[in-house]
């Protein structure tokens, strides 16, 4: 059963205090940036500081990532090598499923088969969710938003609740339902404002999205708040399994718990989260 992926903290490559710190804050997943957040004139020093960054990190339980340039980008190539030693790659701007198929084939050709995570944040990428979130086979794992790029390239403002953008988010779900992948939310970058990260937060997390992406060490926390499980969810799944597991409700479909209707599909649903929190909590 797959592990919870509530905080995705981009951490970048230029910033060693910041590479230091990230190891103890507790993310589920730590992406170390060499895209948007390093400065063309810093992407060779940081590049030669993933194999250290990813070393360091080696002891914090989380997944680590690294964020390559483009395919498009001068850097992509040296890039790819490097990213090569990490759990897993972050692809930006992914805008067809070809994207993902050079990836696999320049990670198969560095001896690696580490999955993908694929950042969807143009509206060309948008308009191919459904070709890229079917390219399993080159080891996607998950869909990422991109808000600002996307923001940007749709020209439309980030206010409102994320008005404009919903549509985009919701289809970025559906997406990664339709092919059991993971889906995590884009950043918040008013990072010194816990109170809008959380209705954020919360707004990503109803549209089912399984963590957001984050930009401080600060959110993490708030990040595991909002994409849970609460105890109270846990304590529900327990009894719900404990109650399929009742004699007296032997071989039934469907049973009644506190008043609620509750159906196998319930069930698998609760062993799967208890299952990702054991895995999170070993
Ligand atoms: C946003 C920041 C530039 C703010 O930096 P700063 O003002 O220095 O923050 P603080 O003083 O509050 O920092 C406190 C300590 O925390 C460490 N720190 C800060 N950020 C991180 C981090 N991301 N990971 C790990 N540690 C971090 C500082 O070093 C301080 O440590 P200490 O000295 O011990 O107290 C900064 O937070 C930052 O650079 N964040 C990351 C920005 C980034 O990666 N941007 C690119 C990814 S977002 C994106 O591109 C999304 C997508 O593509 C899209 O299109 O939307
Ligand atoms: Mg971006």
């Amino acid at each position: 059963m797959r592990r919870l992926i509530r905080s995705a903290l981009f951490v970048p490559a230029s910033k060693p205090r910041a590479i230091e710190k990230a190891a103890h804050v507790g993310a589920d997943l730590l992406i170390l940036d060499l895209e948007d957040a390093v400065g063309p004139d810093e992407k060779d020093e940081a590049r030669a500081r993933v194999a250290e960054a990813l070393d360091s990190w080696s002891a914090s339980g989380a997944i680590r990532a690294v964020r390559v340039n483009g395919p498009d980008a001068a850097w992509n190539a040296a890039d790819m090598r490097e990213a090569a030693r990490a759990d897993a790659i972050v692809l930006p701007k992914v805008n067809q499923v070809g994207d993902l198929h050079a990836a696999r084939s320049a990670l198969s050709a560095h001896g690696t088969s580490i999955p993908i995570w694929a950042m969807v944040e143009t509206p060309l990428g948008v308009m191919n969710l459904n070709g890229i979130a079917s390219a399993t086979g080159t080891g996607l794992a998950g869909l990422i938003a991109g808000t600002n790029d996307l923001a940007k390239d749709l020209r439309c403002t980030a206010e409102h609740g994320r008005l404009a953008l919903v549509p985009h988010l919701a289809a970025i779900v559906c997406a990664a339902r339709a092919r059991g992948l993971y889906a995590l939310d884009g950043v918040y970058n008013q990072f010194r404002d816990p109170k809008g990260f959380r209705a954020e937060a919360e707004q990503g997390r109803t549209l089912g999205f399984d963590g957001k992406t984050l930009i401080h060490p600060g959110q993490v926390d708030l990040a595991h708040l909002y994409f849970g499980p609460t105890s109270a969810e846990l304590e529900r799944a327990a009894r719900i399994v404990a109650a399929f597991a009742d004699p007296e409700n032997a071989g039934k479909g469907v049973i009644s718990l506190d008043g609620d209707m509750v159906e196998r599909l319930h069930l698998d649903a609760a062993r799967a989260l208890l299952s990702a929190a054991g895995d999170n909590d070993a």
